[in-house]
């Protein structure tokens, strides 16, 4: 039996809202949530209801075009000012994925030229269903670039929850594990829990079983026995954003890239051309440091004393020595050889825009 394709954010302009998936809950709790209101939004964002890079872009731009369908202004001056506030908002929700700027971005310059109020909310609903659409194929193409790096009966390493959680649809790192079961090879996945959040126990391994692939769940300090005794061919990951020295990921990705060097092992990256802040560099990015109490307590259970001082980075950047490829919608590129590649596509994007 075929399974729905797992959407966790839509876009209703009609009503208007965001309806997604509560993410905090899975995977004992399966709810779909609505959001009708900017800080609701940016509410559910923070706590990581909405979560995910790509799924981040998308609630960005469907913000931005929620709170187009929902100011009221009498000129369009205070609407554009209205709409700019709540975007300033959204922005300052989570700091490390770019794809949440770049969504809030596509909508805002969509509607920046707009001649009256009605044209501006028209606008901002089809630059919104255009975030969505476009990383719906997205995601699709990158899992079919992937197919070549996964051999049949490859068993694969996964980090944190690049699935169709995190996207519209499909998924990155798991888009391209789910292509490669669609395409009939035989592969299975080992998906580390994920601390503190267990992104990887909750969310990939739930995903992963409604589709049928093979998984397997483990602790991230298991990773290094695994790839040790050779039973781990690849490491796939997705990315929050990537820079021209590094790939900015969930906490941890980097343990797992230096172990598969180590271990001669391949690391990929999976991510959409909208994850690349090529201009920057790492030293640039700024990394979400999230409540000291996802520390101490795991899920309501006290892990820790509640006094214990917490760091508790939410991200960490993997220089781009220790990773064979990224895998994107338009090839497999490695840096920084393809920087100048990657600006170019980039530029094409924005050409095609305007
Ligand atoms: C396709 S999503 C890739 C990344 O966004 C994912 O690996 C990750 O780090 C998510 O972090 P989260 O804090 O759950 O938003």
């Amino acid at each position: 039996m075929t399974m729905e394709p797992l959407r966790p954010i839509l876009f209703h302009p009609h009503i208007p809202s965001i309806e997604y998936i509560e993410q905090t809950l899975l995977p004992d709790i399966y709810e779909v949530r609505t959001a009708r209101t900017i800080p609701d939004l940016a509410e559910a964002i923070k706590r990581l209801g909405i979560r995910g890079a790509p799924a981040l872009g998308c609630a960005g731009g469907c913000g931005v075009a929620l709170s187009a369908l929902i100011t009221k202004a009498d000129s369009l001056p205070e609407f554009l000012d209205q709409v700019g506030s709540d975007a300033d908002l959204l922005r300052k929700t989570r700091p490390t994925a770019v794809n949440l700027f770049y969504g809030i971005d596509h909508v805002l310059t969509a509607i920046m030229s707009s001649q009256t109020i009605e044209e501006a909310k028209s606008r901002a609903v089809d630059a919104a269903e255009e975030v969505i659409d476009a990383d719906r194929r997205t995601c699709h193409a990158i899992g079919k670039t992937g197919l070549e790096v996964i051999p049949d009966g490859a068993r694969i390493l996964t980090h944190c929850n690049a699935g169709a959680l995190a996207c519209a649809e499909w998924g990155t790192a798991l888009g391209v594990i789910r292509s490669a079961h669609e395409a009939g090879k035989n592969i299975s996945v080992y998906a580390c829990e994920t601390r503190p959040l267990l992104q990887g126990a909750r969310l990939t391994t739930w995903e992963l079983l409604r589709d049928g692939i093979d998984v397997t769940l483990i602790t991230d300090s298991m990773a290094a026995v695994l790839m040790r005794k050779g039973a781990i061919d690849v490491v796939i990951v997705g990315a929050d954003r990537i820079v021209s020295d590094a790939v900015f990921n969930k906490i941890g990705t980097y343990m797992h890239a230096v172990c598969a060097q180590t271990h001669t092992i391949p690391f990929y990256v999976a991510a959409p051309l909208s994850t690349f802040d090529e201009e920057s560099c790492e030293d640039m990015v700024i990394i979400e440091e999230r409540d000291p109490q996802e520390v101490r307590k795991v899920r309501g259970c006290v892990t820790g004393p509640d006094n214990v001082p917490v760091w508790n980075p939410a991200f960490d950047a993997t220089p781009v020595h220790l990773i064979s490829g990224i895998i994107t919608e338009y090839g497999i590129f490695t840096l920084p050889r393809d920087i100048e590649t990657i600006k170019q596509l980039k530029k094409g994007k924005d050409m095609q825009r305007h």
